[in-house]
């Protein structure tokens, strides 16, 4: 700009006042121009204000006008700045962002109040250093323009940083504008969305079902997961872009079920035709998703071929099971109980039933599926129906006989289910009676229903057990009819046997409970008294037993009057044992006969050359051992099927000095009255294993010796001795049997059931000798491990006269086999019998018609000269 100065003085000195008045107007101009410039105004116009009125202005007062009216015109504007800097300040606080103000030192020069929140700034403090990462100071350092930072993590926070520089007229930059916009929440979402997506991803990827997305418009497939592209089992490429029905929706074109029928499909059956043209069972479901905008289908399906299979078997199988559900013998019902608010069974409910079930209830199954228990049955109490809780209870299945409507079942009752029982009814009607027939066979006598000698045994071994117990007395009274004989030749057997049947009738209404009437035989009867007998008890029975004879009998049109004679055996003076005193008796009712009969008759020692014998064989038998005059005899059994020899029972033979050989029967008793049994025992156990050894070592690899057990022999310590003499002799277990009789089982079951579980485990086998002239029965045996049975040859020797012992045999043999219990009959002597046990089944045989019992060296020829034994 270009300035004049102010006239100067030597100037004035010089110039006219003319020239002075155009200096000074000149002068005056320029300074008023000046002014107004500094104001802003345009400069005067000489029209405006002539030269005359500009020098009587008064500058002074111009420029203090002037002033004033700047000062009040800077006013206005510094009330403007305040105003929009209040204005900035408002819109810079209220902004989004944190914005902060950098200066050229990076220090904060100002920000908004989000900026002095988020970065702890104290705002009235400014310069102050702001809280960067050392990353971003770098960067502000080396970039001044525009920068900006896509993800600035400050805290817990993240943020969206935009740093413009503002810079001065000369460029540069004074200071940088930091815009922090915060993203946390965004960056949190798209974190969530992309954890989402990465699993409904995995879940495509790895699912069992298969997945296709088909446009829905051109029906073409646009993506399919691995596991429809496994079912498929085409390459990836083939099935995007491929039409749907190809492979997962045969419906043509204009037929899809979704977009076209507006059908739902879920979890429908369908088919899948795979790439090689199998079809395939899925069950599939289709439905609408939007996926970017747009619509498309999805199909799911799963591989349903193993179900289907597995469905198929159950089917059948459900079938087979149904045919023989439909077809057994066998009742099955299946039911559920009803419970009282206290949970307490009160009835029952049947759920099914099969044929049999309604044929042995005799109920139509309509009458009884879904009916209560409560409306079949009469009674107040529901019968069973504790039993069939404590099945529903426990589970554990249980057993039961009932009778129902006249039949016998036998109940099997299990929980197939919770809550549920199931019953298999077997209608053992026929079997219980055949078995009662047996069982009376066995026991009982044919003709006049009384106990036969089998079961009076029992009866007396009973009595004397109790009466040991008791230091009772028992009495055994054995009476058979005088003249018997001439009854029957005179008037014809039947009428005889009608009369034994009045005799039975007769004593069995006139005897006092508890005593026991049989009938052994022929016209032979018994009568056992027991429990607080007297000796005058007895004299008064058996004068009763000759009155009652003697009272006539009617038979047919005949009045017979028939005596008895009677004889009397006493437990414990003329006898310790059934046996003895039965035979005792017997031999004091011939001396009644002898005496002149209808009388009876004690028994008396003298009766009996035994008593004698006793006396000189128990002196010597103590001896016999040591003198070397015991000797083992071996008597053949052989198996029916091959006739091959299978063992040899060893029967002991005392060859005395001047008597001869003694019979077993005269001198095992007596032995047994001291422990001298144990010594002998234990001889013949070592003998026979030598023997068998023997014949092992021959090549009879499966010859087995059976051995004679006393019953005292029968100790917890048998086992251990028998242990020592297969040891010692090297004799394998398996080709010893020991015999017990049945009494035994009888006496002392526990300790010989454990004894024989020890003889087991060893190895050896047992047998139950003499079988059938106990009283056991067969469901009894059942708790012994037991290998064979030897029918007694008592039954053997009748068998073809009497059809009693046949009856028996058979059921023997029978039963001994559904025990699994091998069956061998003593006393064979005739063809018939063999014949008989041959077609009965009966395993192996032994009696005289096979071999006697012979010394060692002569069954070892007997071997020799049969086939050897092949095992079966
Ligand atoms: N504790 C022991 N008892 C023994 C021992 N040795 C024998 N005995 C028992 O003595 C009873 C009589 O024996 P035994 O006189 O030897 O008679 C046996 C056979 O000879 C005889 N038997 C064989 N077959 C027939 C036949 O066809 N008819 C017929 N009348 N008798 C025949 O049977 C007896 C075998 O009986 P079992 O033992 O019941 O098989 C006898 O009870 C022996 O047990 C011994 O060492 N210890």
């Amino acid at each position: 700009m270009q300035t004049s100065g102010p006239p100067d003085s030597a100037a004035l000195a010089v110039d006219s006042p003319a020239s002075l008045e155009r200096r000074l107007v000149a002068y005056v101009r320029a300074k008023i121009d000046q002014l107004l410039a500094i104001m802003g105004t345009a400069p005067l116009r000489t029209e405006e204000l002539d030269d005359a009125s500009l020098l009587e202005i008064d500058p002074i007062g111009i420029i203090a006008e002037s002033v004033a009216q700047m000062i009040e015109h800077l006013h206005d504007i510094h009330d403007h700045l305040s105003l929009a800097h209040e204005e900035l300040q408002a819109v810079f606080d209220a902004t989004g962002a944190a914005i902060v103000v950098l200066d050229d030192q990076l220090r904060v020069h100002s920000c908004n109040r989000r900026a002095a929140e988020t970065f702890a700034l104290a705002t009235g403090d400014v310069p102050l250093a702001f809280p960067f990462s050392a990353a971003l100071a770098e960067r502000l350092r080396q970039q001044e323009g525009l920068l900006e930072e896509p993800e600035y993590c400050h805290a817990d926070q993240v943020f969206q940083l935009l740093v413009a520089p503002v810079r001065d007229r000369a460029g540069q930059c004074q200071l940088r504008v930091l815009a922090f916009n915060d993203i946390t929440e965004r960056r949190h979402n798209e974190l969530m969305l992309q954890a989402a997506e990465s699993r409904l991803s995995a879940i495509f990827n790895t699912l069992m079902a298969g997945i296709l997305i088909i446009d829905p418009e051109s029906h073409r497939i646009v993506d399919a997961n691995p596991m429809a592209i496994r079912l498929i089992g085409d390459r990836r490429e083939r099935i995007i872009g491929a039409v749907c029905h190809r492979y997962i929706c045969p419906a043509q074109r204009g037929a899809c079920p979704l977009t076209d029928l507006n059908q739902k499909l879920d979890n429908a059956e369908r088919i899948l035709i795979d790439a090689y043209g199998e079809h395939i069972p899925v069950l599939k479901t289709a439905t609408l998703l939007e996926l970017g905008g747009k619509q498309y289908i999805l199909e799911s399906f799963i591989d349903i071929r193993a179900r289907k299979k597995a469905e198929d078997a159950l089917r059948a199988s459900e079938e087979r099971y149904r045919a023989l559900y439909a077809a057994m013998n066998e009742g099955l019902i299946v039911g559920e109980l009803i419970r009282n608010a206290a949970g307490r069974a009160v009835d029952f409910v049947l759920h099914d039933v099969n044929p049999a079930a309604c044929r042995i209830l005799q109920y139509n199954a309509e009458r009884l599926v879904g009916q209560r228990a409560s409306s079949l049955y009469w009674q107040k109490e529901i019968p069973y129906l504790r039993l069939l809780e404590a099945v529903v209870a426990d589970g554990v299945p249980r057993t039961q006989e009932i009778s129902l409507r006249g039949r016998e079942l036998h109940v099997s009752l299990t929980r197939p289910l919770p809550q549920r029982f199931a019953a298999l009814l077997t209608d053992v009607t026929a079997t219980r009676q055949a078995q009662r027939q047996i069982e009376r066979l066995a026991y009982y006598d044919e003709l006049t229903g009384l106990p036969n000698r089998v079961l009076i045994r029992d009866r007396l071994s009973q009595a004397l057990a109790q009466a040991r117990r008791q230091n009772g007395l028992v009495a055994v009274l054995a009476f058979d009819l005088d003249q018997f004989k001439k009854i029957n030749d005179s008037l014809g057997n039947s009428s005889g046997d009608r009369l034994l049947v009045a005799v039975a009738e007769r004593m069995t209404v006139r005897l006092r409970q508890g005593d026991s009437l049989a009938r052994m035989g022929g016209d032979e009867f018994v009568i056992v008294l027991s429990g607080c007998v007297t000796q005058q008890d007895v004299i008064s029975a058996a004068v009763k037993v000759l009155d009652l004879m003697a009272e006539p009998f009617q038979v047919d049109e005949h009045e017979i009057v028939c005596t008895a004679s009677l004889g009397i055996a006493l437990f414990p003076m003329d006898g310790s044992d059934g046996d003895s005193l039965l035979k005792n008796a017997d031999t004091a009712m011939y001396q009644a006969k002898e005496n002149g009969r209808n009388t009876y008759q004690f028994y008396m020692p003298e009766m009996n050359q035994r008593a004698f014998e006793r006396l000189f064989l128990n002196s010597d038998l103590h001896r016999a051992l040591d003198r070397g005059e015991f000797e083992l005899y071996y008597q053949p059994q052989l198996r029916l099927s091959d006739g091959a020899v299978v063992g040899a029972e060893a029967l002991l033979r005392w060859n005395h000095a001047s008597k001869g050989q003694i019979s077993p029967v005269l001198f095992i008793p007596l032995a047994e009255e001291s422990d001298l049994i144990l010594t002998i025992g234990h001889w013949v156990l070592e003998q026979a294993c030598l023997a068998a050894r023997r014949w092992y070592n021959a090549g009879y690899r499966q010859l087995r010796v059976a051995v004679n057990l006393s019953a005292r022999q029968f100790t917890r310590s048998l086992p251990q001795t028998v242990a020592q003499v297969l040891r010692q002799t090297a004799l394998p277990p398996e080709l010893l049997e020991l015999e017990l009789t049945e009494s035994l089982l009888m006496e002392k079951p526990e300790q010989v059931r454990e004894v024989l579980e020890q003889l087991r485990e060893l190895g050896t086998l047992t047998a139950i000798d003499d079988f059938g002239t106990g009283y056991s029965s067969l469901s009894y045996l059942k708790h012994f491990p037991l290998n064979r049975l030897k029918i007694d040859r008592s039954f053997v020797k009748d068998l073809t006269s009497d059809s009693d012992d046949a009856v028996i045999i058979e059921a023997i043999i029978a039963l001994a086999h559904s025990l699994r219990l091998q069956v061998v009959a003593e006393g064979v002597e005739t063809p018939a019998q063999l014949e008989f046990m041959r077609r009965h089944g009966c395993d192996d045989v032994q009696g005289y018609l096979l071999g006697r019992p012979m010394p060692a060296d002569e069954l070892m020829r007997f071997l020799q000269q049969r086939p050897m034994p092949t095992p079966v």
